[in-house]
């Protein structure tokens, strides 16, 4: 019997008084480096959702927000490649300091993408700012600017993140049991 979510995870990462302590910090630098520059804040729907959320109430200055829907993991637990723009921006980049809110890095090509399109668009700069980091999987020279937590090569959920389309509602970010997306 499946007694539910928790039981599906191997291992607690990073406590949600963990993540707000790091949200914490990041905002401090944020509002430093972004004092006086109006950024548009971007969330990449869905998985940033909740990192979202918690970082622009840390930035202490004028910001405008908007989202972005784009998908690549599909259902499964490796990237297509291809990176599908489900939900535009309803403003304009141009002449814009830009910063995009990530729950993870993992190949890079997810934000490859965005960070293209919008240089492409004449924004004026572009930084990121992610919850987690795996470089050990990067196929792509994506460099984050602000970084919660670096997490080894395991697939991770909560907080945002999925599997399946569930457990973005974890309070806190762990690593899944291989049992249940092997077998899927
Ligand atoms: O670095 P990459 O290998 O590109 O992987 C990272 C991206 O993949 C996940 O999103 P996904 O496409 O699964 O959509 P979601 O945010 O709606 O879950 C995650 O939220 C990142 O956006
Ligand atoms: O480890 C991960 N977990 C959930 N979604 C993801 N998208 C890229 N990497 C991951
Ligand atoms: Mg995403």
């Amino acid at each position: 019997m499946r007694l539910g979510m928790n039981e599906d995870i191997k291992e607690i990462l990073y406590s949600k008084s963990q993540i707000k302590e790091v949200s914490k910090q990041i905002g401090k630098k944020l509002t430093a480096d972004y004092l006086d520059k109006k950024p548009l804040v971007i969330c990449v729907l869905k998985g940033a959702v909740l990192f979202m959320a918690d970082i622009i109430r840390e930035i202490d200055t004028y910001a405008e927000i908007d989202f972005m829907d784009v998908s690549s993991y599909g259902d499964g637990t490796v990237s297509s490649g291809e990176v599908k723009i489900l939900k535009d921006l309803d403003v304009p980049v141009e002449g814009r300091e830009i910063l995009i809110i990530e729950d993870i890095i993992d190949t890079g090509k997810t934000l490859q993408c965005l960070v293209d399109l919008l240089k492409h668009r004449k924004a004026k700069t572009v930084k990121i700012c992610t919850l987690l980091d795996k470089p050990e999987r990067r196929v792509e020279g994506v460099v984050p600017d602000y970084v919660g937590f670096q997490v080894p090569n395991e697939f991770v959920v909560g907080y945002g993140l999925d599997y399946q389309g569930m457990y973005r509602n974890l309070p806190y970010v762990g690593i899944l049991k291989p049992e249940i997306y092997e077998n899927n």
